[in-house]
C-alpha cells in the first residue's frame, strides 16, 4: 500500500484544509513512492499560528537553557536509534543508495544535534563598560534572545542533515520553527518531528508543512509571525525568497549552489587526488551543493590525472539503489534528469571532451545518469559556469599557481573548494586566495558540526553550524541602566 504523509502541526498529524494530496515519483522506478498533503496557505499560517504560540509565552519560552539542551541531546539519541530508517527514507526519495545516507547525512545529523545541545546553555551576553550617560555612571549589558519564528525551507538531495543543521542550532537558540520540507522528501523531517514530541519538546515547537514551495513559501516568508527565513536550494528560489522577505525586514540566511573548484598541483598524492576529487564529483550522484565539480590540474599531470579519474567514472556501478553492488543510484526527479542530459549534451557542442559516461539513453524506468567526466574544457564553457547538480565534472588545466587561482575564483559562486598539493606553504597561499566559504586541503568538503558552513558571491548569505550557526538564531539586544 502506497504510504500517506500528512503534516505536522502542533503535535498532531493533519491533513491539508483542503484534503488535497499529492503524489511522490519513486526516481528509481518511476512509479509512485508514497503521497503527502499538499499543503494550503491555511496549513501554513496554522502552523505558524503554533510555533507563534510557543514562543510568546508558551512552555517553550519558560524553559532554561540547560533544559532546551537535555531536550536536544534526547533527540540526538532517538535520531541514532531511529539511524537506519531515517537514511532510508531520505535514500529511497530520491533514488540514493542507503549506504550513503547510513554513513554521512545520519551521524553528521545526530552529531550537529548534539553539538547544538552543548550551546544551548551556553549562549551568553556581554558587559560593556561605556563612558556613561549625560555624566552619570551606567551599567550595559546584552542578552542574545531567540530571533523569533523560524521558516526552514530545506532541499531534497539530503534532507535530513540539511534540516538538523538548521533545528540543533534553533532550538539551542531557544526558537520555534516550521519546516518545509522539499515535496519530494517529507517523510525524514516528519519522522524528526514526531521524535521532537518523544523527546519532550512542547507540541508546536517543531512544525512540518509538505506540498509546494511555490504556495507555501510565499506564506511563510511574508507572514508578519515569522522572524527568519532559512533556506536551502537553488539561486533562483533564494532570489525569489529575498524578494519577499526583505521589504519586509526580515532575517534571511540562504546556502545556494556553487560550482566548487578543485586544484590538482603538480605535487599532489595522484591517488588521493583522483579519489577525492571521484568522491566530489561523484558522491550523492553529484547533487551536492559542494560537488567539486571544476577540476583544476597542472598541465603536467593532466593526462595521467583524467586517464585515471574517467577510469574510476566508468567502473562506478549504476544502478538501482536496492540492488546489491550499485554504487551510484538514479538522480532525484526527471527534471533533474533532463537538465542533466542538456548540460552533458551542450558540453560536447561546445567542443568538450567526453572521456566517460555521456547523455543517457533511456529515461522511462528511472532517471539513471551515467558518472561523466569532460576534458579539453575551458572554464567559459557553460559545463564549467553553471551549477548541474549532477555526476559530471569538467577539467580544465593551469600552468601556474596564479593562474589556478584566477580560474578557481573565475565564477559567480563561492561555496567550497579544495587543494590538493604536498607543499604546505602552498595550500596555505592558495586556501587564503580562493574565494570561498570553505576550502579543504588535501579532502573535499570536510563539513563537521563545529564548523562554520555557507557561501560566498551567489553561494549565499549568512552561516549553518558551530557557534555562528547558532548565535545566527539569536538577536543581541542591549540594557543601559543609569547607576
Ligand atoms: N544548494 C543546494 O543544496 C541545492 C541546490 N539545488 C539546485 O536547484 C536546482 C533546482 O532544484 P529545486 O528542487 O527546484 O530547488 P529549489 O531551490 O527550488 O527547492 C528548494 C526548496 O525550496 C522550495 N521552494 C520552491 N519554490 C519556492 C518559493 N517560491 N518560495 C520558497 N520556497 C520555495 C522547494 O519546494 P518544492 O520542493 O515544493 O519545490 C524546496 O523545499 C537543482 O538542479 C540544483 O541546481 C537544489 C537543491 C539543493
Ligand atoms: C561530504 C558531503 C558534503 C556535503 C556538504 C554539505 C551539503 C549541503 C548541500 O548539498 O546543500
Amino acid at each position: 500500500m502506497t504510504q500517506a504523509y500528512e503534516h505536522f502541526i502542533a503535535g498532531q498529524a493533519m491533513p491539508a484544509s483542503d484534503g488535497a494530496t499529492m503524489t511522490l515519483p519513486n526516481p528509481a522506478t518511476g512509479d509512485t513512492l508514497a503521497t503527502s498533503a499538499a499543503g494550503t496557505a491555511a496549513d501554513a499560517e496554522r502552523a505558524i499560528e503554533a510555533a507563534h504560540a510557543q514562543l510568546k509565552g508558551g512552555e517553550w519560552s519558560q524553559m532554561n537553557g540547560a533544559s532546551r539542551g537535555l531536550c536536544i541531546h534526547r533527540l540526538a539519541d532517538l535520531v541514532e536509534r531511529d539511524a537506519d530508517q531515517m537514511a532510508d527514507m531520505d535514500a529511497n526519495a530520491i533514488g540514493r543508495p542507503p549506504a550513503e545516507p547510513r554513513m554521512l547525512d545520519l551521524p553528521n545529523a545526530i552529531a550537529t544535534l548534539r553539538h547544538a545541545a552543548g550551546w544551548a546553555d551556553k549562549i551568553e551576553g556581554r558587559t560593556i563598560p561605556t563612558a556613561g550617560y549625560m555624566g552619570q555612571p551606567t551599567l550595559s549589558y546584552t542578552e542574545r534572545l531567540p530571533v523569533g519564528v523560524v521558516a526552514a525551507i530545506v532541499p531534497w538531495n539530503t534532507p535530513l542533515m540539511i534540516t538538523c543543521w538548521k533545528l540543533g542550532a534553533l532550538l539551542a537558540a531557544g526558537c520555534t520553527v516550521v519546516i518545509k520540507p522539499a515535496e519530494q522528501t517529507p517523510m525524514s523531517a516528519l519522522h524528526l518531528a514526531k521524535l521532537c514530541q518523544e523527546a519532550g519538546i512542547p507540541d508546536g515547537v517543531v512544525n512540518v508543512v509538505t506540498g509546494e514551495g511555490a504556495t507555501l513559501g510565499p506564506v511563510l516568508c511574508k507572514h508578519p509571525k515569522v522572524t527568519k527565513i532559512t533556506f536551502t536550494g537553488s539561486p533562483e528560489t533564494g532570489a525569489a525568497i529575498q524578494s519577499v522577505a526583505a521589504p519586509l525586514f526580515k532575517h534571511v540566511a540562504l546556502e545556494l549552489g556553487g560550482k566548487s573548484p578543485q586544484i590538482v598541483f603538480d605535487d599532489a598524492d595522484l591517488e588521493a587526488a583522483v579519489g577525492g576529487c571521484a568522491m566530489g564529483l561523484f558522491f550523492n550522484q553529484g547533487q551536492v551543493c559542494a560537488a567539486g565539480t571544476r577540476l583544476l590540474v597542472h598541465e603536467d599531470i593532466a593526462a595521467a590525472f583524467t586517464d585515471n579519474l574517467a577510469e574510476v567514472a566508468r567502473s562506478i556501478q549504476v544502478g538501482n539503489p536496492d540492488q546489491e553492488g550499485t554504487q551510484m543510484g538514479a538522480v532525484a526527479s526527471k527534471g533533474q534528469y533532463d537538465k542533466i542530459n542538456d548540460y552533458i549534451r551542450r558540453g560536447s557542442d561546445e567542443g568538450a571532451k567526453v572521456l566517460a559516461g555521456g547523455p543517457s539513453e533511456d529515461g522511462d524506468s528511472g532517471w539513471y545518469v551515467r558518472p561523466t567526466l569532460f576534458a579539453e574544457a575551458t572554464n567559459d564553457m557553460s559545463i564549467a559556469r553553471d551549477e548541474i547538480f549532477g555526476p559530471v565534472g569538467t577539467v580544465i588545466t593551469f600552468r601556474d599557481e596564479a593562474e589556478a587561482i584566477a580560474i578557481a575564483n573565475d565564477t559567480r559562486y563561492g561555496l567550497a573548494a579544495t587543494v590538493w598539493t604536498s607543499n604546505v606553504a602552498r595550500a596555505h597561499r592558495v586556501a587564503r586566495q580562493i574565494e570561498a566559504g570553505a576550502v579543504g586541503v588535501n579532502a573535499w568538503a570536510p563539513i563537521d558540526p563545529q564548523l562554520p558552513w555557507g557561501g560566498v558571491k551567489q553561494s549565499g548569505i549568512g552561516r549553518e553550524c558551530g557557534l555562528a550557526g547558532v548565535l545566527a538564531y539569536t538577536e543581541e539586544k542591549v540594557t543601559t541602566v543609569v547607576l
